[in-house]
């Protein structure tokens, strides 16, 4: 199976480029920037991403992406996990990255759009590796910040394959951010965002009410609503799930218990992603694995979930038909 998986060519629609920050990359980049880590070895920050909730590790999230200065290092950072995701069998990479936490330390956003940019280019070159890029808001930050940032990416709109949501979701309903995503609309940029991962089945609908996106970073807590698990059924809204993720952070307490299955059941569409892979331990093999082990899926299970991330992708035509033939060898 492990064989299998590892060639069945899977895209990747949920992945916070900065948590793709592997301790080893985080050292050598202190290293190079004359920046203080606050562990003393490789070792201590891997035993340090023991976490409690989101919030726990927001927090060593946002402290490790501080070794993150020039467009270099946004390159680096990219290109780490872009040969790390092609050599599990990732053909496509949808990757959100977050510009509030970097203008906050007064990195610009030019650095950080070149060196993604000089890296996504790179991945396609040497790769044959495809992405995609979702710029995302920090919900826990005013929503005039947002929109800020939203007018200061014009140079940028057209390198946006959409906006997103993210950061510490409690108390930060997706309706704080109505005009930011009517803004996006208005320009013709796609949204997408994080709901129902610690938040309410509420935070789901209003996310596809009143921002219009058209997929559900996370959506695990829909299943408290069955009116609402009809409605992402009907409409076929696409979950983009991280069983790994979800594990780490608590949101179910083994992976046994996950609700995959019964979001399956459901009827709903749905992909498997990594999130945070340096943080969650593991990438998106890692945790198509762990849904085998933890399942016992069948292909056919793993089949349908890789063309459901084909179809709801940020794909060209040319593209997205390339990878569907290339799903259909494979399987
Ligand atoms: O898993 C996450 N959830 C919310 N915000 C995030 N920002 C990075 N990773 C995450
Ligand atoms: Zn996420």
């Amino acid at each position: 199976m492990r064989d299998f998986l590892e060639h069945l060519p899977k895209a990747e629609l949920h992945l916070h480029i900065e948590g793709s920050l592997e301790p080893e990359l985080m050292f050598a980049l202190a290293e190079r920037n004359r920046i203080q880590l606050p562990y003393a070895s490789v070792e201590q920050a891997r035993a340090a991403y023991d976490f409690s909730d989101l919030q726990s590790f927001l927090d060593l999230y946002y402290r490790g992406m501080s070794v993150l200065r020039t467009a270099e290092d946004f390159h680096d950072l990219a290109m780490d996990y872009f040969r790390r995701a092609s050599g599990e069998g990732v053909v496509h990479v949808e990757m959100h990255f977050d510009p509030q936490a970097h203008l906050s330390r007064g990195i610009p956003l030019p650095v950080v759009m070149e060196g993604l940019s000089l890296a996504r280019r790179a991945a396609e070159r040497e790769l044959g590796l495809s992405s995609a890029l979702i710029m995302a808001f920090l919900r826990d930050r005013p929503a005039e910040e947002a929109m800020q940032v939203l007018e200061r990416a014009a140079p940028y709109w057209e390198m946006l394959d959409a906006v997103g949501l993210d950061s510490a979701e409690r108390g930060n309903p997706p309706a704080k951010f109505v005009e930011v995503f009517e803004r996006a609309r208005a320009l013709g940029i796609p949204r997408v965002a994080h709901a129902g991962e610690e938040g309410p089945p509420e935070y789901i609908r209003e996310a596809l009410d009143r921002l219009d996106v058209c997929r559900i970073d996370h959506g695990v807590r829909c299943l408290e609503d069955p009116a609402l698990v009809a409605r992402l059924r009907d409409e076929g809204i696409v979950l983009t799930v991280c069983p790994l993720s979800n594990v780490r952070l608590k949101v179910v307490e083994r992976i046994e218990d996950h609700p995959l299955p019964r979001l399956l059941e459901a009827g709903l569409r749905l992909t498997i992603n990594s999130d945070d892979p340096a943080y969650f331990g593991g990438g998106v093999l890692d945790n198509y694995l762990a849904c085998h082990q933890a399942f016992g899926w069948s292909r056919e299970v793993f089949i349908e979930l890789a063309g459901t991330a084909i179809e709801a992708a940020f794909l060209g035509n040319e593209r997205r038909l390339a990878l569907h033939r290339q799903l259909a060898a494979s399987a």
